[in-house]
């Protein structure tokens, strides 16, 4: 028999409905699922260390082969509300941006947005560990994920980076996609894009399992996170990795 698939999933609470029915699904019987943030699971699929992840769509240009396997991904049509610049002084003033070292998608599109949108001069400043308690003054920062759910309660300035992307191309935007490394068997295919789609279905029951104390989670589910892969999505991918290619 074939071995299991090793399957690396986003530890944050985006991710929620996206694995709520992995329980008790068929699926489980074929899969490893473990979670991580997002810059170390692409790291764990660049180096072969998983099957499939839900990696920052920023990497695929690193890896060797590269295959969408599911229709659902970590999108956005508009403001995500958690992934954003924070800051204490308005866009032109900053003259610092801490980068969140848990992120790839995030960093690439800041990137993109400060030199070719909002055209800012700035130093990027590079993170390890905890880094929120250095966003003041002039020095803004990146944050992804539940973290910046919560520094939206701190900062007086936020720029939402999905809504800037929307402003700047009209395409909704890619954070992260279930990517393989290698082809995977169609009957694990159709298993694994089931059990993704039976959350998404049931997002009271997700949301009771994982209440915020900080922000609408079914807000956060319903207008901020897009889950389904779209052409418009994957038009909105392609630009991206594009603008990656060619040295952005
Ligand atoms: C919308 C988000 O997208 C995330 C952002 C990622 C990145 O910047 O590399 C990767 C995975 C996604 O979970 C978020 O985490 O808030």
């Amino acid at each position: 028999m074939e071995r299991k698939v090793k399957v690396a999933a986003v530890s944050y609470s985006n991710t929620r409905p996206l694995l709520y029915g992995f329980r008790n699904h068929p699926v489980m019987e074929m899969m490893e699922l473990t979670v991580d943030y997002p810059a170390k699971i692409a790291q764990q699929l660049i180096d072969g260390d998983v099957d499939v992840a839900l990696v920052p769509v920023a990497i695929v240009p690193k890896l060797k082969e590269a295959h969408i396997i599911a229709d659902y991904c970590i999108g956005a049509d508009g403001p995500v509300a958690s992934v954003c610049l924070f800051s204490d002084v308005p866009l032109h003033e900053i003259k610092r941006i801490f980068l969140d070292y848990q992120s790839r998608s995030s960093v690439a599109l800041l990137k993109l947005l400060v030199k070719e949108y909002w055209k800012l001069d700035v130093e990027f400043v590079e993170t390890t560990g905890h880094y929120q308690q250095f966003i003041k003054g002039t020095d803004a920062g990146l944050v992804i994920g539940d973290r910046a759910l919560e520094q939206r309660l701190k900062s007086p300035y936020i720029f939402d980076l999905a809504d800037a992307w929307m402003k700047y191309t009209s395409l909704p935007f890619v954070f992260a996609a279930w990517i393989s490394n290698r082809a995977l068997p169609k009957e694990f295919i159709n298993a694994f894009n089931d059990a993704n789609s039976i959350g998404l279905k049931n997002l009271p029951a997700v949301i009771a399992e994982n209440p915020s104390p900080i922000y609408d989670m079914n807000i956060y589910y319903t207008q901020n996170i897009s889950y389904p892969l779209t052409p418009a999505k994957r038009q909105g991918m392609q630009r991206f990795i594009s603008y990656l290619m060619n040295g952005n």
